[in-house]
């Protein structure tokens, strides 16, 4: 069977272009280069000071695909919050316009518009829901992280561990700031970009980082030195999506996290921390973007690959702590 006719091609080409155009902004906000704008989280409370939380009291609204809810997972795990802190999973339904909730609740959005009446922006996780008094205290998760590693520890398994000591606070920043812009919502830069221009400039931003972090990790164990921070935790959710999400997806194809020495042990070594494993749905996390960013895969075919078996062999990072 031949092509069909060169006109035919040419307004399918446009068509096709013009509505993918379309459905990007409205699904990736832009500035005038084309470039991801991400929007900013609108409920940023603290809990009261004067009240300690109580178990149960607040609960975490979270999907398993997304990174920036998984950050809150895994600081849950690491400080044993998993009976205190109960979860409320979504499910991404497009077709709804977002998130609905997996036990039949309905959608989000009505939640968000329940608490907020007139709320028009987007309808995210993760959220800190206070079901005392049924409102969101927060819904941006650097803040949520924050809240989870200070103000549970009469509640914690692990209420020693500190994922942002005093002393390790502006570095812990600095790496924050650096990984956020390039890599965590770099990767978007890179997905949602809808020029070349901004896509090439993201990709080289990602890669530099990635480069800069391999080179820090040859002598140390973790981002800050020998102990475990919320940098690394924060960098953790994006790596373990990386090659097999964001290296084909979002075309972030440089180089994938299994070709570098240091960082593909680094992360062996995070998903082997005590109760990490448990919050990476690999399955989920390749059927949420796959599926569901219909502009970037219109097909909807969900790949096999990669296999990460690898995650589990033993990550020979031990010995960095000691020095
Ligand atoms: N700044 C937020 C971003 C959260 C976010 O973008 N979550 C995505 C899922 S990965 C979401 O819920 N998107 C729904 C939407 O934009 O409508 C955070 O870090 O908490």
């Amino acid at each position: 069977m031949g092509l069909p006719p060169k006109s035919i091609i040419r307004a399918g080409r446009w068509t096709w272009h013009r509505l993918w155009q379309v459905m990007m902004s409205q699904m990736a906000p832009r500035d005038a280069q084309g470039a991801y704008q991400r929007p900013k989280s609108e409920f940023l409370n603290s809990l009261p000071p004067d009240s300690p939380p109580q178990p149960g009291q607040y609960r975490l609204i979270v999907g398993w695909g997304c990174p920036w809810a998984h950050r809150t997972l895994v600081v849950r795990a690491l400080k044993g919050l998993e009976t205190s802190i109960p979860l409320d999973l979504v499910h991404p339904a497009p077709a709804e316009g977002g998130w609905v909730f997996a036990n039949g609740t309905g959608p989000l959005r009505s939640l968000y518009q329940r608490v907020a009446p007139g709320y028009q922006g987007r309808a995210t996780v993760p959220v800190l829901w206070d079901s005392a008094q049924n409102k969101i205290i927060n819904n941006e998760s650097a803040e949520i992280l924050v809240i989870l590693n200070e103000q549970f520890n009469h509640l914690a398994a692990v209420p020693d561990l500190d994922l942002y000591p005093e002393g390790l606070r502006s570095e812990i920043d600095t790496w924050n700031q650096k990984i956020y812009t390039t890599v965590n919502n770099g990767v978007y830069q890179c997905g949602f970009a809808q020029t070349q221009h901004a896509y090439t400039a993201a990709c080289q931003s990602l890669f530099a980082t990635l480069d800069h972090i391999e080179g820090v990790l040859g002598h140390q164990r973790f981002l800050c030195g020998s102990d475990l921070t919320l940098a690394d935790v924060r960098l953790f959710t994006t790596l373990i999506r990386f090659d097999a999400v964001y290296y084909a997806l979002f075309k972030c194809n440089l180089r994938r996290i299994r070709d570098y020495l240091h960082l593909s042990g680094y992360l062996r070594d995070l998903y082997q921390l005590p109760g990490v494993k448990e919050t990476c749905h690999l399955d989920a996390i390749k059927q949420d973007y796959y599926g569901n960013l219909f502009p970037l895969n219109p097909s909807g075919i969900i790949p096999l690959g990669p296999h990460l078996d690898d995650l589990e062999a033993n990550p020979q990072r031990e010995h960095l702590s000691a020095r």
